[in-house]
């Protein structure tokens, strides 16, 4: 039996005896009416929907504004009607697209004390050409930092607004619109969409054939929600001095448990405990989850189309119950975090990041879809598994993976199939190799909308953080062309970041300048002198010439570039857990900066370069760090706080994707991604950069999320890619303002609460 097999037997070990002992802590065993307590709902839960109030007439008279809405700005898309194409949805305006009253982020964006507006992007033809005029490339870097100063200055008053008056679960100012369902019985109650649980009002209950299948009692959401979360500290607490993989697994299992049972529920416990939640269906607890994938899979949840499919993903991809998708995230299996190939058991991300769009950027849960590619595994563990087939069995394919050409059909396969049902969908590429990274990203950004989450989103999220690093260091954003910047970590995350901080130093310097950078992968700095260097890494490796640091030669070891180099960041996408050890952070700390800047980006935790204790240790207190899965801030004696940030992509993802839904964007272009990562970068004040904070909190991802995806929306207008999105067309978004548009954005995101269910069958 290999070391692979070794581990599940312990983990299911722990299935089958000490989660038994917790059983009694989960929802779905304890009786719904066994609950009394009556104590007060969490105040940040919005009461449910009165359930003695009629539903709504369908028709005209839904389409009234609420006596309460100040009325849409120009441009806004009207309430939908019954006999909308997309009906089902728009008669669940909560669970579709919301009612200003349901929005997220109400009223603040059109506080008249924010006049200050960013003021539009500038025009396609002075952005693009690296060559242009000085003088003009010299006014746009000036009007370029301003545009940052008063964005910083306009996001800390929006902040402020948000968190005093306008809590994003505030309470509901209208009744919520009815939901269409054509089932009843108990296959309400199986449809996690639809079922309420112990929720449904008696007179819900009649309607839809359930009397006589639920306990009697009637609770109210926040009952339930309260249920839930003590059902989950009383895990915590059982579990505690657990190893904590166990503990992670076991607080995965009854968040999934909820997600497959009760879907509005599971999304309003995710959004309201975003930080505590987002790293057990995120990172790095995601990555545990699929390394064991195959053990704990009870259901499915996305699709799968394998090398088998071939001919067929045309028709299979009406299979997919739902009548439409918005948003799709596809992975290949093939680099799963810092973790490798791991096959079909990579579906666990697609579904993470999906829960985070629903999360963060509110898009209906009923429009996205998880996608895996089975084109086979290259992963000896995997292909052996009949080793140990009695106890466990991998689910996917066992063949080594496809190759070439015959690889290449099976994506464009799906890619076609896919825009043949749902031409709009936005396809997020997530954990491909290297190589596929890049080669899908160029054969389809042109065509499709679509963005490689990995190259594209860690660069915008990587060049937040590398801007947030500059001013922290007490230096002028125009300096950031003159950082010296050490990546280790040569893959599709490396080069995408590298790629992006070039283009931004590029603009800043009007198309000249050095290379900045010192690239080094698992073979050390990669130089002129290597062999068959891929063009993409090319572009980076050092020369020879006169601006060479002497003696740094093929090859160097990442401590003697640091010591040669003192740069004044270290970037780590490598994937390799450690690798920043103590000599190497050391001689960091003679970094040509007083405020040296550590970047440890791998996933998952195991794989992160260093830790934060590990910097502050080494480096000392003035040190800056960042890291792509979450870490506690370290104390730092004297009442001082050692900020661990989070530089992970999911700050950008979701707004990248709901921007491209929301202007119907053709494709997804380096300015719209650029616009994310601006938008991202002015969203810390100045307070919070000298502290070394360089990212917002997780708590705040919902309204990080609207901003930039109106960022990217306007880009897109910007740059005449927007074609529209259901009845608002490019120009109704073209004459909406900055604050205009983060409230169009905010309005269209689905925000979890129950609605009367109406049953039409
Ligand atoms: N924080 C984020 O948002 C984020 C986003 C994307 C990827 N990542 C993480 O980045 C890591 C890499 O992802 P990728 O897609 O680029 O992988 P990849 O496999 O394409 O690239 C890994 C690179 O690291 C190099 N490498 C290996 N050992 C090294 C060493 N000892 N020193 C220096 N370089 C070394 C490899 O040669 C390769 O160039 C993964 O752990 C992934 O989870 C993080
Ligand atoms: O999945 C994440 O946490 C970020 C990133 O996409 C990665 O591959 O590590």
């Amino acid at each position: 039996m290999h070391a692979g097999c070794a581990k599940q037997i312990s983990l299911y070990g722990f299935e089958s005896s000490f989660i038994l002992a917790l059983r009694n802590s989960s929802p779905r065993l304890a009786p719904d009416t066994a609950y009394t307590s009556r104590a007060a709902p969490p105040s940040r839960v919005r009461s449910s929907a009165p359930t003695t109030h009629l539903p709504p007439r369908p028709g005209p008279e839904r389409s009234r504004p609420h006596p309460q809405d100040p009325g849409p700005p120009p441009a806004h898309p009207p309430i939908p009607r019954r006999g909308d194409r997309d009906l089902h949805s728009l008669s669940c305006p909560h669970r579709g697209y919301p009612h200003r009253a349901a929005s997220p982020l109400p009223r603040p964006f059109k506080n008249p004390n924010l006049s200050h507006e960013l003021g539009p992007r500038r025009p396609p033809p002075h952005r693009t050409a690296l060559g242009t005029d000085p003088g003009r490339a010299a006014c746009r870097l000036i009007s370029r930092v301003a545009m940052w100063r008063s964005a910083a200055r306009r996001s800390s008053q929006i902040r402020r607004l948000l968190s005093s008056s306008a809590s994003p679960t505030g309470p509901l100012a209208t009744v919520p619109g009815p939901c269409i369902v054509q089932k009843r019985g108990n296959d309400i109650l199986n449809d996690p969409w639809y079922n309420k649980d112990t929720a449904f009002p008696l007179t819900e209950r009649d309607r839809l054939g359930l009397r006589g299948l639920l306990p009697p009692r009637v609770m109210s959401f926040e009952q339930q929600y309260e249920r839930f979360i003590n059902s989950y500290r009383s895990l915590e607490k059982n579990t505690r001095g657990e190893p904590d993989s166990i503990v992670a697994l076991a607080k995965w299992r009854i968040l999934n448990r909820l997600h497959d049972r009760n879907e509005t529920l599971y999304f309003r416990v995710l959004i309201d405990n975003i930080k505590d939640f987002a790293p057990i269906i995120y990172t790095p607890t995601v990555g545990l989850v699929c390394e064991n994938y195959s053990g704990l899979f009870r259901r499915p949840r996305g699709m799968y189309f394998t090398a088998k499919d071939k001919g067929e993903m045309m028709s299979m991809i009406y299979n997919w119950p739902q009548e439409k998708v918005d948003m799709i995230v596809v992975t290949d299996g093939s680099r799963i975090l810092g973790l490798g190939d791991l096959g079909v058991q990579g579906i666990g991300i697609p579904i993470g990041k999906l829960d985070l769009y629903v999360a963060a950027a509110g898009i209906n849960p009923q429009k996205i879809l998880p996608v895996m590619l089975d084109v086979g595994t290259n992963n000896e563990k995997l292909l052996e598994d009949n080793l140990c087939a009695s106890i466990y069995l991998d689910l996917g394919l066992r063949q080594p993976r496809l190759e070439g050409e015959e690889y290449m059909a099976i994506v464009d396969e799906f890619m076609e199939a896919v825009h043949a049902r749902w031409p709009k969908a936005v396809v997020q590429f997530e954990d491909f190799q290297m190589k596929w990274a890049f080669e899908t990203l160029e054969r389809y950004r042109n065509r499709f909308c679509m963005f490689n989450d990995d190259v594209q989103g860690t660069a915008g999220v990587a060049l937040a953080g590398l801007l947030g690093a500059v001013r922290a260091q007490g230096r002028p954003l125009h300096d950031f062309p003159n950082q010296k910047i050490v990546v280790a970590g040569a893959g599709s995350a490396g080069i995408g970041v590298l790629g992006m901080a070039k283009q931004e130093m590029l603009r800043m310097k009007s198309g000249e300048g050095h290379n900045q950078f010192w690239v080094l992968d698992k073979d050390g700095l990669i130089t002129k002198d290597r062999k068959d260097l891929d063009p993409a890494v090319a572009r980076f490796a050092r020369g020879h010439g006169p601006d060479e640091i002497p003696d740094l030669h093929e090859g160097a070891s990442l401590v003697e570039v640091v010591r040669k180099v003192k740069p004044h960041v270290l970037l780590g996408l490598s994937g390799v857990g450690g690798i920043f050890n103590e000599e190497v952070l050391r001689a960091m700390k003679e970094s040509d900066s007083p405020r040296p800047a550590i970047f440890a980006m791998s996933n998952p935790t195991t794989k992160a370069e260093c830790t934060p204790d590990d910097v502050f240790k080494h480096i000392g207190e003035n040190a800056i760090f960042a890291s792509g899965s979450p870490f506690s801030n370290v104390s730092l004696g004297n009442g001082k706080t050692g900020y661990a940030n989070q530089a992970n992509n999911m700050y950008l993802f979701p707004g990248i994707g709901l921007g491209a839904l929301l202007s119907g964007a053709r494709h997804i272009s380096d300015d719209m991604l650029q616009a994310a990562a601006e938008c991202l970068a002015s969203y810390i004040t100045d307070d919070e950069i000298q502290k070394g904070i360089l990212f917002p909190s997780v708590s705040s991802i919902r309204h990080i999320t609207a901003r930039v995806g109106a960022a990217v929306v306007r880009a897109a207008v910007a740059e005449d890619l927007a074609e529209g999105y259901r009845t608002v067309d490019p120009k109704d978004l073209g004459s909406m303002s900055e604050s205009q548009t983060v409230d169009y954005v905010a309005r269209n995101m689905w925000y979890p609460v129950y609605s009367p269910l109406v049953n039409n069958k």
